[in-house]
């Protein structure tokens, strides 16, 4: 039997579209499923709770990073694997697992039931899969998910542009600041930071691979730090992030370790996984094979 979350509102609609699709295979082919749909924020952790209770070996997302970001957390270190159907705006985690984006495409992959097991960055009361960035993306994520334009965007399938508008958008106003980071046992501290981004897994924002070199099941954390630059040295930079070409950049700082704390002055913005979630200081470590994706 396979457990379906729809998530029908993700990119906009993608959700409902994309299930339509996959709804129809499961019963041209005659597979056994149930199919259970989100209401709002937070009500995927109730689903996946409910059905954990059914003796099923796999639950499967249709949506986007923020339903799997809620599934995965109730998914740890559980003996139930995570299966995705991309329909977000973003889908980063299903690119950095190379989950395919054609829905038909991710079913056959989930049917074949290939296991692996991928790390989870731990913040303390809950789990992060891709990127938990502290600073200016943490305040990006979060004008992406007040703003308006993240509708029209995905309206126009073009959600990634969400992001870079709340970029131009946060610039404005936003002030860098002096932080600390004590990296396995290490002290630091970086002046006038942008940004800490905090990675399991080289992509967010919709394609920004902000650590081209992390990777989902080594074991580590890895962080890009962006400090001590103007306002349009930054935005010369950031092009260069979507293809990962910023690292050789003089003020971009790449570290890796297993467990990272992060602290400010001032408290700053932090999202995971797209979701603005907290504020500084932060303590972050990674979990290794916390998940069984299929
Ligand atoms: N029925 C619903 N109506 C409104 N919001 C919902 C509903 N169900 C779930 N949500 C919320 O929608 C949020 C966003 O969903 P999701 O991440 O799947 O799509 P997305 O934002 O379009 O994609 P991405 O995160 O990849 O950009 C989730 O964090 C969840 O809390």
């Amino acid at each position: 039997m396979f457990a379906f979350i729809i998530n029908k509102t993700s990119g906009n609609g993608k959700g409902h579209r994309v299930w339509k699709r996959v709804e129809k295979i499961l019963e041209q082919e005659d597979l056994p499923f149930v199919a259970r749909f989100t209401e709002g924020p937070q009500h995927a952790q109730e689903i996946v709770k409910d059905l954990s209770r059914k003796n099923l070996k796999t639950i499967i997302v249709v949506g986007g990073d923020g339903t799997i970001h809620e599934v995965a957390n109730e998914l740890a270190y559980k003996n139930i694997s995570l299966g995705i159907i991309p329909a977000g705006s973003g889908n980063d985690f299903a690119r950095c697992i190379g989950v395919p984006m054609n829905p038909l495409k991710a079913l056959e992959r989930i049917i074949a039931n290939e296991k692996k097991q991928v790390d989870l960055l731990h913040l303390g009361h809950q789990y992060c899969l891709t990127v938990t960035g502290i600073g200016l993306d943490g305040q990006i994520a979060k004008n992406v998910n007040d703003g308006a334009y993240k509708k029209f965007f995905n309206q126009l399938r073009l959600g990634g542009l969400s992001y870079v508008v709340s970029l131009l958008e946060t610039l404005r106003d936003y002030k860098p600041t002096n932080v600390q980071i004590t990296i396995d046992g290490v002290d630091m501290t970086f002046s006038n930071v942008w940004l800490v981004a905090v990675a399991n897994a080289p992509n967010y924002g919709g394609g920004i691979t902000i650590c081209p070199d992390a990777s989902y099941n080594d074991g580590f954390l890895n962080l890009c730090i962006v400090h001590g630059i103007k306002k349009w040295e930054l935005l010369r930079l950031f092009p260069k992030a979507y293809r990962g070409k910023h690292t050789t950049e003089k003020n971009v700082t790449f570290l890796q370790g297993k467990e990272v704390q992060v602290s400010s002055g001032n408290s700053i913005m932090v999202h995971s996984d797209g979701e603005q979630m907290t504020v500084s200081p932060i303590h972050i470590r990674i979990k290794k094979d916390a998940l069984q994706v299929v």
